[in-house]
C-alpha cells in the first residue's frame, strides 16, 4: 500500500477552532474574529488576554477583576524561587520556564482536576505567575536579587519593574505591550499543537504547556526571535549584510525570522511590530541597528522573495528594550500561554486522541538469530 505522506503535516487541516483566523490569501490574523491590527491598536495584552480565554473583549468592570485576579496571582512560592536561583546559571532560560511550569503542576493539588472553570484558573495563574519566573531568571543572571511584584502596576509595566527595578517610558512598555498583543495566539502551531497533542491523551493542563515550551524553544519556531538578534549581531553592520547573506545562502542555512508555514507572501504581524521596533529606535537612537535591519531585508527578500516574520522585528525591538536575547523565547511564552491554553480548552471540550499513521521503510521482518554472533 501506498500512502501519501503529508511532511511536516503541511497543508493538512486537523481540526476546527474559534480561537483564530489565519488567513493565507490575505495574509490577515484576527483573534476572535477582531483584526490583531485593530486590538494592538486599541486594547492592552490584558483585555486580548480575557478575549482569547472568553470569546469577547472585556467590559471596564470585567477587565477590572480580571485585572485584579491577575495582580493577587503575581507572587511566586518560595520553594519555586530557590528552585530557580539553584538552576545552573548557564542552562537556557526556556528551561528554567519549563522547569517551573512543571514544578507548578507538581504542587498544585487540583493539577488533574477537569473541568472549565478549574482549567481557566489554573491558566490564569501561569499567566499572573510566568512574568515573575522569567524576571527572576533574568535577575539571578546578572547575580541580582529578585524584585517582588507590584499590584499596582499593569501587566508590562511590573513585567519592567521586576526585570530592571524600574519602569521605563511609556512609550517602551506600550511597544512592549503591542509585542504580547501580537504574539498571544496564532491557530495550530508546533506549540499549539503540542499542547493539544497532550492534552487529547487527557493528561494536564500543565504537562502540556511544558510540552508547548519545549516545542517553542525551537529556532525554526519561538526560538527564532532569539536566533534574529544573534545574527544581526554577527552581521553587525549595514555594509556587511549582503556579503553575509551570500555566504550563508551558499551553506544551505536558513535565514531565522524569514519565511513562514503559512504565510508566504508576508506575515500579517510584521507591519506593526516593526512599527513598534521603530519606536523603539527613536527612544533609543539606535538608527545603525534599524540601517541594519532595513537593508538586510531588502537584501535577502531581494534574493529569495521569502518575506520577515513577527520574530525579525520583535528579536531587536526586544534588545533594545534592554532584555538579554535568551530572554526573548520565554517573554513569547508569557504571552502565548493565552493562546495555548486556549487551545487546550477547546481539545478538551471536544476531544479525540491524536494519533496520525505512519508509512513504514525499515528493514522487512526477520527472524531474531539465536545468538549474538
Ligand atoms: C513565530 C514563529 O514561529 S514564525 C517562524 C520562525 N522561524 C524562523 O524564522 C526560522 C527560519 N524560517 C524557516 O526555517 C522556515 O521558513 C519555516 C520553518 C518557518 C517555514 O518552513 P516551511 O513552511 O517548511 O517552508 P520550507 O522550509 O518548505 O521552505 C520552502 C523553501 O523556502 C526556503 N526557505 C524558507 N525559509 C527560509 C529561510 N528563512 N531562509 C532560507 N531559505 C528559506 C526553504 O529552504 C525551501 O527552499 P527549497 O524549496 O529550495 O528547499
Ligand atoms: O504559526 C506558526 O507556524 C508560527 C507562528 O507564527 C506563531 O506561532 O506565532
Amino acid at each position: 500500500m501506498t500512502e501519501e505522506i503529508k511532511k511536516g503535516l503541511a497543508g493538512v487541516v486537523v481540526d476546527t477552532t474559534a480561537v483564530s483566523k489565519v488567513v493565507q490569501e490575505t495574509n490577515s490574523l484576527t483573534y476572535r474574529g477582531y483584526p490583531v491590527q485593530e486590538l494592538a491598536a486599541k486594547r492592552s495584552f490584558e483585555d486580548v488576554a480575557y478575549l482569547i480565554w472568553n470569546g469577547e473583549l472585556p467590559t471596564e468592570a470585567q477587565l477590572a477583576e480580571f485585572q485584579e485576579r491577575e495582580r493577587s496571582q503575581r507572587e511566586i512560592d518560595d520553594k519555586l524561587v530557590d528552585l530557580i536561583l539553584g538552576l545552573p546559571k548557564d542552562c537556557h532560560p526556556m528551561h528554567v520556564v519549563q522547569t517551573a511550569v512543571a514544578y507548578l503542576g507538581a504542587v498544585d493539588p487540583e493539577a488533574d482536576t477537569e473541568g472549565a472553570e478549574a482549567n481557566l484558573a489554573k491558566a490564569e495563574r501561569l499567566y499572573a505567575q510566568l512574568p515573575t519566573i522569567v524576571a527572576i531568571d533574568h535577575r539571578r543572571r546578572h547575580g541580582l536579587d529578585p524584585v517582588a511584584p507590584t499590584k499596582d502596576l499593569g501587566y508590562a509595566a511590573n513585567f519592567f519593574k521586576m526585570v530592571f527595578d524600574e519602569v521605563p517610558a511609556e512609550e517602551v512598555v506600550r511597544c512592549f505591550d503591542v509585542s504580547m498583543i501580537l504574539y498571544a495566539e496564532h491557530s495550530f502551531n508546533a506549540s499549539t499543537f503540542t499542547g493539544r497533542v497532550i492534552t487529547s491523551t487527557t493528561s494536564d493542563l500543565y504537562s502540556a504547556v511544558a510540552g508547548a515550551v519545549g516545542a517553542l524553544k525551537g529556532p525554526l519556531h519561538g526560538g527564532a526571535n532569539e536566533a534574529v538578534m544573534a545574527m544581526l549581531e554577527e552581521v553587525g553592520t549595514a555594509d556587511r549584510a549582503s556579503a553575509w547573506i551570500d555566504e550563508a545562502l551558499a551553506k544551505k542555512a536558513k535565514i531565522m525570522g524569514f519565511g513562514h508555514r503559512v504565510y508566504k507572501n508576508g506575515d500579517s504581524r510584521v507591519p506593526t511590530m516593526r512599527k513598534a521596533f521603530e519606536d523603539m529606535v527613536a527612544v533609543k537612537g539606535a538608527n545603525d541597528l534599524l540601517d541594519l535591519y532595513n537593508t538586510f531585508e531588502e537584501e535577502f527578500v531581494g534574493r529569495k522573495g521569502i518575506y520577515p516574520n513577527l520574530d525579525y522585528p520583535s528579536g531587536p525591538a526586544y534588545h533594545l528594550m534592554g532584555f538579554d536575547t535568551e530572554q526573548f523565547t520565554p517573554i513569547f511564552v508569557m504571552a502565548r500561554i493565552t493562546g495555548w491554553t486556549a487551545h487546550i480548552f477547546e481539545q478538551q471540550a471536544n476531544n479525540a486522541l491524536i494519533r496520525p499513521l505512519s508509512a513504514y521503510d525499515g528493514e522487512d521482518q526477520r527472524e531474531v538469530p539465536d545468538n549474538r554472533g
